[in-house]
């Protein structure tokens, strides 16, 4: 799950987007990004690592201009080498800079059916160069000189009826402004804002709302599925609700896992969503296993302490922090391989044995993908001295890939694919496992709001709101399982 964001403003951007890409720092942790425009030149600087590693004071300096925009990578096409780091440039048929979230899904044809028809090289496996020369070919059709937005907006739907997936993007247009884009499906979040500055109105789009309220913008909507809207270089707005729009299905798992708390995606309050899944989760524990025997309440830092706070008080129960996260080590789900994401957890987790000793200790996550965090922390917890140790997951089991750009692309990775819950329990050495029913996890998320039309909840119910071509899936394992990347590792050398 990358981080995008774009200003349109009336001073040097370079520094205000360092800022939104640190805020947007747990959507992606492997490269970061940026590019300005100045005086109808596009100033850039890209790297490998945490935006405080690849960004200086002297680098900042240099990306000047009011205009630009920003971007923190999380793979989950190609590889993880510099030059597939965003944002990615073209110079036809104009400077056109992007920065992508999401996943494409069939990159591969497009890919080369813009080479065929279209004359246009791909030269990385990166889906979002696939995506952004998508765009640039449906520029280059447009009649006449510098597009009108009306142009630009026909792009954009061109580029919706030939792309597949889940992408929300941010463009750099030379000599026309500042771009954002959503799917039309909305599967990829995307935020517009506005600020009154001395000197005019500034625009921001970014993948989460929390970046506008840290850097004064006030929230003016989400995108809608498909809608484009397009900052012109004398700071007209214009928006466009694109004909290719579809049902409205956020990605469930933004509200359960990527997003930040203090953020707002599609008129929820990702706080508020998790509170609620919280609450669901103990009513079901209430309900399936009314004379349990818990102690303690203990989440699994940090994304589950927002749910385990309601659940442990509506189970009647100590809400305990008996696990001490080092706030220096990442996020360890989002760590490119197994080896290094195992070794974070014991890094990163540490108990505090007092609250597990001689206690029946409840531990709360809010989801288990591959098993890595809940197998340890049973083990660490066992360790500590508990007596009995059980599991609760705030949303189902993770059966499937993921295709929309979280980097799950392996289903044999998966603990709970082709297992039931009881097996799942077993590998992970728990002595008790309480899942969140999925269409309870759906009423949590959603809660009174009408307006969308449902979720891509394709990670645990199988179902691609896109639809999937046959044998998708099968490549997909394929090429990203870690064994395939292992491979491919040691093959280059
Ligand atoms: O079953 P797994 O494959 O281990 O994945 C699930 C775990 O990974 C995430 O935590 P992470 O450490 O990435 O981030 P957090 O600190 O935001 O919870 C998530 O919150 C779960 O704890
Ligand atoms: N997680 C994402 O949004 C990834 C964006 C893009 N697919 C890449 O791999 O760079
Ligand atoms: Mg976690």
């Amino acid at each position: 799950m990358c981080g995008i964001v774009g200003i349109f403003g009336r001073s040097p951007v370079a520094a205000r987007l360092y800022d939104a890409m640190t805020i947007l720092q747990h959507r992606g942790q492997d490269a970061a990004g940026m590019t300005t425009l100045d005086d109808g030149r596009m100033r850039s600087a890209r790297g490998i690592g945490l935006v405080r590693d690849v960004f200086g004071e002297q680098s900042v300096a240099g990306l000047t201009g009011d205009i630009g925009i920003g971007h923190v990578r999380y793979p989950t096409a190609g590889c993880d080498r510099p030059d597939e780091t965003q944002p990615m440039y073209v110079n036809s048929p104009c400077g056109i800079a992007l920065g992508h979230n999401g996943n494409l899904i069939n990159s591969d044809r497009l890919s080369a059916e813009l080479f065929a028809q279209d004359r246009r090289h791909i030269n990385t496996e990166s889906d979002s160069e696939v995506l952004l020369n998508c765009l640039a070919h449906e520029l280059a059709i447009q009649p006449g000189g510098s597009p009108t937005p009306a142009q630009i907006f026909a792009a954009v739907d061109g580029v919706h009826r030939r792309c597949r997936g889940g992408y929300a993007a941010v463009a750099l247009i030379a000599g026309v402004g500042l771009l954002g884009f959503r799917d039309p499906h909305g599967i990829r979040p995307a935020v517009l804002g506005r600020r009154e500055s001395d000197d005019g109105e500034e625009y921001i789009i970014a993948s989460e709302s929390v970046v506008l309220d840290i850097l004064g913008f006030e929230l003016v909507s989400d995108l809608a599925p498909g809608e484009a809207v397009l900052v012109d270089m004398d700071g007209q707005l214009h928006r466009h609700a694109s004909p290719e729009a579809r049902s409205h299905t956020p990605c469930l798992f933004e509200y359960v896992y990527f997003a930040r708390p203090d953020s707002m995606i599609d008129d929820l309050s990702v706080y508020k969503v998790r509170l609620r899944m919280g609450e669901a989760l103990a009513e079901k524990i209430l309900r399936e296993w009314p004379d349990h025997d818990i102690d303690v309440v203990i989440p699994v830092p940090d994304t589950s302490r927002t749910a385990c706070l309601p659940l442990a008080h509506m189970l009647g129960v100590k809400y305990r922090e008996g696990l001490m996260k080092n706030r220096y080590i990442g996020r360890t789900f989002i760590m490119p391989g197994q080896e290094e994401r195992a070794r974070s957890v014991r890094r990163k987790l540490n108990t505090i044995p007092l609250e597990f000793r001689r206690k029946n200790v409840l531990l709360v996550d809010d989801s288990i993908v591959r098993g890595t965090t809940s197998r340890q922390i049973i083990q660490m917890a066992r360790e500590a001295g508990a007596n009995k140790v059980y599991l609760a997951s705030a949303s189902p089991p993770v059966r499937y890939p993921n295709v929309y750009g979280i980097d799950m692309p392996a289903a044999s990775e998966l603990i709970a694919a082709g297992r039931s819950e009881e097996e799942v329990c077993a590998a992970i050495g728990a002595d008790r496992l309480i899942y969140q029913d999925l269409e309870a996890l759906e009423q949590a998320v959603r809660g009174k709001n009408q307006k969308l039309d449902g979720f891509d909840s394709s990670c645990f119910s199988g179902k691609y709101v896109t639809g999937l071509e046959d044998g998708y899936l099968e490549a997909l394992e394929a090429r990203r399982s870690d064994a395939a990347r292992m491979q491919r590792r040691g093959q280059s050398g």
